[in-house]
């Protein structure tokens, strides 16, 4: 019976990087979680613990940091296309790379209603994603948010499904829909705007999210992908995952009190989780986008 090494790779992960632009008395501040992950030919590591073609993880994580000394940031997809074609054009058993970057928000503190030169805020939980993968001469970015945690507290029903003999779940015409949205969205090529197309489809998703009367948080999700296919040529496929954050209405009857959808507990878990692809009928072969 034969045994081979099968698909790896090896990187840093999380690499807590912030930058602070002291080009003006106005700073700028990126914030950025960056993953490192090298692909190629590393059996020798493997099979023998032969580490010449090994360029360690902590060099990698040094790299991070250098770079960011060594030329603007930019747009996180700009960071890591450098990143990576460094990487893969640097040794020759590397032939591939997948960085991944989480960029985390903060707004200046308004000071007597004026945004402040250098002290900021977190603006919440939400992050901006990149994931780009060189392989060889050929790169693929896949862009998204994070954990953008949205409600609307009516314009969303759910009847109509089937009841078995374990199925308690009442029909509802009126409900709170809530989602901690994670989007991740394709591009067709590298020849894109970076920051006004992340700012676009997340427009448009928010947009759909709102104005959209649900019948189910499938029915949002595909509309959701579908208008940013729509309406960014450059985006190729959406994938999309919704954690259905329920709202109970509490029955205050015991109280001899009405709830006509005023007072509701917010369950934490479980959880519905909704998740989908909505991609081009001609969408181009993904390669190693999403490995
Ligand atoms: O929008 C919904 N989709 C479901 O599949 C589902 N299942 C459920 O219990 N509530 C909901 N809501």
């Amino acid at each position: 019976m034969g045994i081979t090494l099968g698909p790896n790779q090896y990187g840093k992960a999380e690499v807590r990087l912030v930058t602070v632009d002291r080009s003006s008395a106005v700073h700028r501040i990126k914030d950025l979680t960056v993953s490192t992950a090298l692909r190629g030919e590393l059996s020798a590591t493997h099979l023998r613990g032969d580490n010449e073609g090994v360029l360690a993880t902590d060099t990698q994580k040094n790299t991070v940091y250098a770079f960011a000394k060594q030329a603007p940031v930019g747009e996180i997809e700009e960071f890591g296309l450098r990143l990576a074609r460094h990487f893969t054009g640097s040794f020759e058993n590397i032939t591939g790379a997948r960085i991944l970057i989480d960029e985390h928000g903060w707004d200046r503190i308004p000071v007597q209603g004026k945004p402040h030169e250098h002290a900021f805020s977190r603006s919440g939980d939400e992050k901006r994603t990149t994931a780009v993968t060189v392989r060889g001469e050929r790169a693929w970015v896949v862009s998204g948010l994070r954990d953008l945690v949205v409600l609307k507290s009516t314009g969303s029903e759910f009847h109509g499904f089937p009841r078995d003999e374990y199925t308690t779940l009442a029909e509802t015409d009126d409900r709170i829909l809530a989602t901690a949205v994670t989007a991740r969205w394709r591009y067709r090529s590298l020849d894109v705007d970076w920051a006004k197309s992340f700012a676009e489809a997340r427009r448009i998703m928010l947009e759909t999210f709102a104005s959209l009367h649900s019948f189910s948080l499938q029915q949002t999700l595909y509309a959701m992908g579908e208008a940013v296919l729509k309406e960014r040529p450059e985006v190729c496929e959406v994938r999309l995952s919704l954690p259905n954050k329920h709202h109970f209405a509490v029955d205050l009857s015991p109280f001899g009190l009405p709830n006509d959808n005023e007072v509701f507990h917010a369950a934490d878990r479980p959880y519905g989780l909704i998740e989908g692809t909505v991609l081009r009928d001609d969408a181009e072969d993904p390669g190693p986008a999403w490995d």
